[in-house]
């Protein structure tokens, strides 16, 4: 298990540009070793945020990329709520990755079928894999510890066999979602949670010093072979007592 790196940032400003490099270099290593980048995307703050720091990257090439969602709404993809409806009107018509290279949900169908249907087309995409194995996952938190649409005291947090769940009453609207296990975020090469805020503060010290066990979900992902980095800014960090890295726009991870 790598080391898992918490690293400071004095706001956003300077965490955009460092995430949008961190994804740039491990989908150059997983080019250059496997022949393609597939990334895992989580919506809520991140959406803006990423969209905006990669389209600043000079020269980026997505031709290789393969995007699925860690987790995803069930609602139109025209709604607000709907996560690839964000990202496309923000990054994906504004970059080369191919059509087919993003793994969407179908909309038309019941929750049960939908998470059925994006199982399938997980496996389809990682046809070598018990648990698809993402060389990069980006996570979010709730203000509550959630991540995914992995809730606290959810039964989902179990979840041993399946890849990819069903959840129909989500405390977070909209209710009806899909979401990625813990044994396929805990598969995943490289997972990097981005927090910011501070809304997030007092979680956010139960997450990553809780003494008595891991009672939120964000601190049940912990990689079996991958990094794992924590991305936040000082507004997060601010009740932390545990050791960190600060560091500025210019970093390199
Ligand atoms: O509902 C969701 O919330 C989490 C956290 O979002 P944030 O806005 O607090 O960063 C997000 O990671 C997840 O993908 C989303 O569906």
């Amino acid at each position: 298990m790598a080391p898992r790196r918490v690293v400071v940032f004095p706001s956003s400003t300077e965490l955009g540009p460092v995430l949008a490099r961190l994804v740039t270099s491990r989908a150059q290593e997983a080019i250059r070793s496997h022949g393609r980048f597939t990334l895992g995307l989580s919506g809520g703050s991140l959406v803006s945020m990423l969209s905006r720091e990669l389209l600043a990257l000079p020269g980026l090439d997505c031709s290789k990329w393969v995007v699925g969602f860690c987790d995803e709404r069930l609602v139109s993809f025209d709604d607000p709520e709907s996560t690839y409806g964000l990202y496309k009107s923000q990054l994906f018509s504004k970059i080369n990755i191919p059509e087919s290279g993003i793994l969407t949900i179908d909309t038309s169908l019941l929750v049960n079928e939908c998470a059925e249907d994006y199982t399938r087309k997980l496996k389809k995409a990682f046809p070598d894999d018990h648990f698809p194995v993402f060389d990069m996952l980006l996570l979010g938190m709730g203000p509550d510890g959630h991540t995914c649409s992995l809730f606290p005291d959810h039964p989902l947090l179990d979840e041993e066999k399946k890849i990819v769940a069903p959840i129909s009453d989500s405390p977070k609207p909209p209710p009806q979602r899909v979401t990625m296990t813990f044994p396929v975020v805990n598969s995943a090469r490289c997972v990097a949670f981005v927090s910011t805020g501070g809304s997030k503060a007092a979680v956010l010290k139960g997450v990553l010093e809780g003494r008595e066990g891991p009672a939120f979900p964000a601190a049940r992902v912990v990689p079996t072979h991958g990094e794992l980095f924590w991305l936040i800014d000082e507004p997060a960090a601010a009740s932390l007592t545990i050791d960190v890295e600060r560091l500025g726009s210019g970093a390199k991870l």
